[in-house]
């Protein structure tokens, strides 16, 4: 069995939980408070900026010129592509995707991605990537499980995030990723195979924690007195 495959099996308890979650399922069922669709993209346009910037630090750490070839094409993926499922989610709500950028992160956000600059800064290439697969990991089989079970038509609200997810083109992405790790960790120590295993279970721990932080529209506490300072 690959490395990947193991962290797929290892993980399977919190993709299920994912799958559960009100906020995913409620894509499908069509029934998301609009206050945590807005919670979301706010959240979420930060953390794509901060994923950017992460493959940065991955692409610098690349020492094959495929690996930065594959890198600088993810940045260009998030920046002109992964717009589409957060207009879609606007146009739900009648909201502009203006008015939801350069928002604070909420604290689930916020840890998740310093969880990932922590492991890109200090960590190895394939720790980065292990910290950075459950992203697109997850959302791929999100889209694959709603497709599946609620078979969306084109007039679907969320037909076009279900599909942009649902996707072959982004399946190649996740392959792509895959492929590298399972390269990387073949020629490593097994202390080093911890590490990523590690890195990988927290992120799939903070998605299932992102899309709960998104549902219940999670926020500091004290916020307005510590902004006023
Ligand atoms: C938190 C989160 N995780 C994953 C994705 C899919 N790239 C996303 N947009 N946001």
């Amino acid at each position: 069995m690959s490395f990947t495959q193991q962290l797929r099996d290892e993980n399977q308890d919190i993709f299920q939980a994912i799958f559960n979650h009100p906020f995913v399922d409620g894509i499908g069922k069509k029934d998301v408070p609009n206050e945590s669709i807005a919670h979301y993209i706010k959240a979420d346009f930060e953390y794509l900026n901060a994923f950017m910037r992460i493959y940065g630090i991955a692409l610098s750490k690349s020492n094959k010129r495929e690996d930065i070839r594959f890198f600088g094409e993810q940045i260009q993926f998030v920046l002109n592509s992964e717009s589409h499922p957060h207009h879609n989610f606007c146009d739900y709500i009648g909201v502009g995707y203006e008015e939801l950028q350069g928002h604070p992160l909420p604290p689930t956000a916020d840890h998740y991605i310093k969880h990932m600059m922590y492991h890109a800064q200090i960590g190895s290439l394939a720790e980065t990537i292990g910290a950075l697969l459950p992203c697109p990991w997850t959302y791929l089989e999100i889209g694959y499980a709603l497709m599946n079970k609620y078979k969306p038509e084109k007039h679907h609200p969320f037909y076009p995030w279900i599909s942009f997810y649902a996707d072959e083109r982004f399946g190649k992405i996740v392959m792509e990723m895959r492929n590298r790790l399972d390269e990387f960790a073949e020629n490593t120590s097994r202390d080093e195979q911890k590490k990523i295993k590690e890195a990988f279970r927290k992120s799939c721990q903070l998605e299932l924690a992102f899309w709960e932080m998104a549902y219940t529209c999670e926020d500091w506490p004290m916020k307005e007195l510590v902004i006023g300072r």
